[in-house]
């Protein structure tokens, strides 16, 4: 049963399929996933066909095209199914690589009887199989919402569908009618009709073009139907309805033929076969692990302090509680209203671990001094051993994922907050825990090709807080709550040698804990009645007058945009639709005479930042014993999930991912017809005129073909990563293609809803969402490979991300959790004296190359004012 989401802005649950309930029976269907290009999104739709009570992994089995020969999936799935839905894909589907089982399932079936949809690589895999040939489209067409006229009736697949509607389309390729070029046993059920964008690559500009390529077929005389374009995407129009359209006739079908092995219809698919399922596979493999009990009794002491109200408890809070501290966390959101945490990694209570992908090794320290830790425990971890296939597999996670998910399970606080006494505001949403970042080489299939330098920063590292002060910026007043957790003494025989430490982390008595709270809320009172400038300034956009330091990029212009033919020609083969670009601005901080030799060093470059480019994601977080830090100005939010009830039975996520960007007007600094005497101000009629560029700016980027497509992409992207994790595989989008501003850019985010699956955790479900797919492109696992190629042309030879393109962000001892995708952000190394940012843009086959390196400028020019500040601050 759907419940309530605990969101102010909750849709309900999408309605779906049009057969009336009572038609409905189970239909068993086995849906192969031609790696990752939305195959998930058509197992929603599949689910939405489900009579009520029916369980979605006993009516559908999930393969990958590879995962099983040939021969398996002949005698032990295929005589116990009465549907094939072969999904879109990458690649060719005459190419045993990309196609996988999938042209041997075609041929089988049609003798067999045995009904099949073929969606995109699957509707060319049918034509394929029957002799017809797969061509280059006339346009490629990746993410636009296009025109699809019926031109026949024969069948029943667009029963109920008008003659001419809305599709998304993802293709390169398409299907061949030129002369004995289109199987004879084939027909025509649709065509593109009106017009789509499409680039001129010789002229290098985009216009309309109109086209009248095959959009649906059929087999003349049995079960077999392809559709060019996308019905689960979610900006199709009658997507379910076909899908709805399709189990009627293979129920038909089935009716009609007595299949050897067939069951009575609505019978489940037999347990065996079903646990053949890749879905079945990982579910098995999280619930194992999040079923252990937890063993570390850690309890939440709390004190809360209303602060003045209008109060901006950011950067002179920060620095009055922790600006001395040598191991400083702030994840700060006082920006975007919502909540910060202040801590410290060097406390008795807490440890930092490790990890470093190409070794597997994690290593657990604990913080000793400014610059000194010593090491608790380390390990190397085994490596996944599961097949990977063509490229990994979305349940083939980094063992370190699978660490982390077992330490959080132990690290859960037995009674976290509930509502706090005597108020009404809600528990705050972070109570203690691990706050950290996972780099971009924790991906899934990662491997030592990309081994890490020695000095560079671990992929992962995270922190227990076991103190802190949390902000909560929404509540009127703000409130600082001050957070322990407090370990009980009993643990510690619960864990083996290895693990001991684990025992140790939290305060080891309430008195002392007690002690800690009421200096902090102490110290946290004095400041407020001290009436220092509380009050929250506007952003500043004013322009940075000093020159910028030159940050010196990986691929220079020239590089990046000869790296833009190269993907753009991937995404005319069909190799991809959408390529995240990125590279690295490096600067050396010591030749600048800027080594950053400090917490407070970092903090002040931290500043700098914030002060230039306030976001709702900001992050400081320093390692003083490895020298290395990380300072984030990241707009966008990847994941968080959220607990709607206070037992946590059910849990929700949340992904806001960004895809869109335009810089904003330059906001005026003076102007002639001022009569004010101060200086940087303007008349009212100059900042009209900019407010109404400015908001020109927002509407034309909302309304950009290529900007939406680009969205569009992501969008249908993530909900297949979300439905791997979703309960019921029912997915929602609240809020497509909205405009966030901030101080430099205008950005366009959508968000995606999805209630969790009880078995998964907080870490299994960042694994699985893993890495952001605004960083990638789609469809993922394909597209991170072309990117490691395109990207390692770089003058470094490497085509490491580092934390860029990761998540930052925490993992709640009471089991919520919220992460950022690392962008915008300064990554400091190499004991301080190196500092980086990376920058890209997504490209499609509508990028034109120099606008995609103008994209990238702005995207480092949101940073690079601000280390420019810092820098010339430490050379006076
Ligand atoms: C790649 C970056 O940003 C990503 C790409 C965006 C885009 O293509 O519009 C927007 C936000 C991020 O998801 C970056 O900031 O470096
Ligand atoms: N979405 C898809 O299945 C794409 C199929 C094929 N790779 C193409 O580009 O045409």
């Amino acid at each position: 049963m759907p419940v309530a989401a605990p969101f102010s802005d909750a849709i309900p649950c999408s309605v779906a399929p049009k057969a009336e309930a009572g038609e409905r029976q189970r239909l068993r269907t086995l849906l192969v996933d031609n790696y990752d290009s939305y195959t998930l999104n058509l197992l929603q739709l599949l689910a939405q066909q489900l009579p009520s009570g029916a369980h979605i992994l006993e009516s559908v089995v999930v393969i990958r095209n590879d995962q099983y020969s040939w021969a398996t999936v002949r005698d032990r799935i295929l005589p116990y199914v009465d549907s094939v839905v072969i999904s879109p894909g990458p690649g060719r589907p005459d190419r045993v690589g990309d196609f996988g089982v999938c042209g041997d399932l075609i041929r089988h079936t049609q003798a067999d009887g045995v009904a099949v949809l073929g969606v995109c690589l699957g509707h060319q895999g049918i034509a394929a199989v029957f002799g017809g040939r797969v061509r280059a489209s006339d346009v490629a067409v990746h993410g636009q919402t296009c025109d699809v006229a019926v031109t026949s009736r024969d069948s029943t697949l667009f029963d109920g569908v008008p003659d001419r509607f809305k599709v998304v389309r993802y293709h390169s390729l398409a299907v061949s009618e030129a002369a004995g070029e289109f199987p004879r046993e084939l027909q025509v059920l649709a065509r593109a009709a009106g017009c789509v964008q499409a680039r001129d690559a010789a002229a290098r500009h985009v216009g309309a073009v109109t086209t009248r390529e095959v959009m649906a077929l059929r087999h003349r005389t049995r079960p077999l139907f392809g559709v060019q374009f996308h019905p689960e995407s979610i900006s199709s129009d009658y997507g379910a309805q076909i899908i709805a359209n399709f189990g009627s006739i293979a129920r038909r079908q089935q009716q009609n033929q007595l299949r050897a092995g067939a069951c009575a219809a609505s019978a489940a698919i037999r347990p065996d076969v079903a646990a053949l399922s890749l879905m079945a596979m990982a579910r098995r493999s999280w619930g194992l692990i999040s079923s252990a009990k937890p063993a570390c009794r850690l309890r939440v002491q709390c004190e809360a302090v209303d602060l003045p109200a209008g109060c901006d408890a950011g950067a002179a809070l920060f620095r009055h509680l922790y600006g001395d501290d040598a191991a400083p966390l702030w994840l700060d959101s006082g920006s975007g209203g919502g909540m910060s945490v202040m801590a410290s990694a060097l406390t008795p209570g807490s440890v930092t671990v490790r990890f470093a992908a190409a070794s597997s090794r994690v290593s657990v320290v604990r913080l000793t001094g400014p610059r000194s830790s010593e090491l608790v425990s380390s390990a190397y971890l085994p490596r996944a051993d599961e097949p990977q296939g063509n490229g990994g597999s979305s349940s083939n996670v980094s063992p370190f994922w699978t660490w982390m998910q077992a330490v959080i399970d132990r690290t859960r606080a037995q009674q976290p907050l509930q509502q706090l006494a005597g108020g009404a505001a809600a528990p705050p949403a972070f109570q203690g825990g691990w706050v950290g970042y996972f780099g971009y080489e924790m991906r899934h299939g990662s491997d030592s090709g990309q081994a890490s330098a020695g000095d560079d920063m671990p992929d992962a590292q995270l922190s227990f807080v076991d103190r802190c002060v949390v902000i909560d910026h929404c509540s009127v007043p703000p409130r600082a709550y001050v957070l322990a957790l407090v370990s009980s003494s009993s643990c510690a025989s619960a864990f083996a040698p290895r693990d001991a430490w684990i025992a140790h982390l939290g305060f080891r008595s309430c008195n002392l804990a007690a002690d800690w709270i009421s200096r902090q809320a102490d110290r946290i009172r004095s400041w407020a009645t001290a009436g220092q400038s509380h009050t929250r300034k506007g952003p500043s956009i004013a322009d940075y007058k000093q020159p910028l330091v030159a940050m010196a990029p990986d691929l220079p212009r020239s590089a990046y945009v000869a790296a833009i033919d190269r993907a753009q020609e991937w995404i005319a083969q069909g190799e991809s639709y959408e390529i995240c670009l990125t590279t690295q601005f490096r600067l050396p901080l010591a030749r600048h005479g800027a080594t950053i030799r400090s917490a407070q060093d970092m903090l002040a470059l931290y500043l700098c930042l914030r002060q230039r480019s306030p976001v709702p994601y900001g992050a400081l977080l320093w390692f003083g014993d490895i020298g290395a830090g990380v300072a984030s100005c990241s707009p966008e939010r990847f994941l968080r999930t959220v607990a709607s009830d206070d037992l946590h039975e059910q849990r929700w996520v949340e992904m806001k991912p960004i895809k869109g960007t335009c810089r904003r007007a330059p906001y005026p600094q003076t102007c002639s017809h001022s009569t004010s005497l101060q200086a940087e101000s303007c008349c009212d009629s100059c900042l009209a005129e900019w407010e109404r560029d400015d908001e020109l700016r927002a509407k034309r980027l909302q309304s950009d073909v290529k900007e939406r497509a680009e969205n569009l992409m992501i969008v249908d992207l993530i909900r297949h990563d979300l439905n791997w994790i979703a309960h019921h595989a029912n997915v929602q989008v609240p809020h497509l293609m909205a405009i966030e501003s901030f101080a430099s850019v205008h950005q366009m985010v959508s968000t995606i809803r999805a209630q969790l699956h009880p078995n998964i955790g907080d870490a299994a479900a960042l694994a699985h969402c893993f890495p952001p797919g605004s960083m990638t492109g789609a469809p993922k696992l394909r597209t991170v490979q072309l990117l490691d190629k395109l990207e390692q042309s770089g003058t470094n030879g490497s085509s490491r991300r580092g934390v860029y393109s990761g998540c930052l962000g925490y993992f709640s001892a009471h089991g919520q959790s919220d992460w950022s995708v690392v962008i915008r952000t300064a990554v400091v190394d190499c004991n301080g004296s190196r500092l980086c940012v990376g920058a890209g843009g997504a490209l499609t086959i509508l990028s034109d190359p120099e606008a995609e390196w103008d994209e990238v400028e702005t995207k480092l020019n949101s940073v690079l004012p601000g280390i420019s500040q810092y820098v010339q601050s430490r050379q006076q």
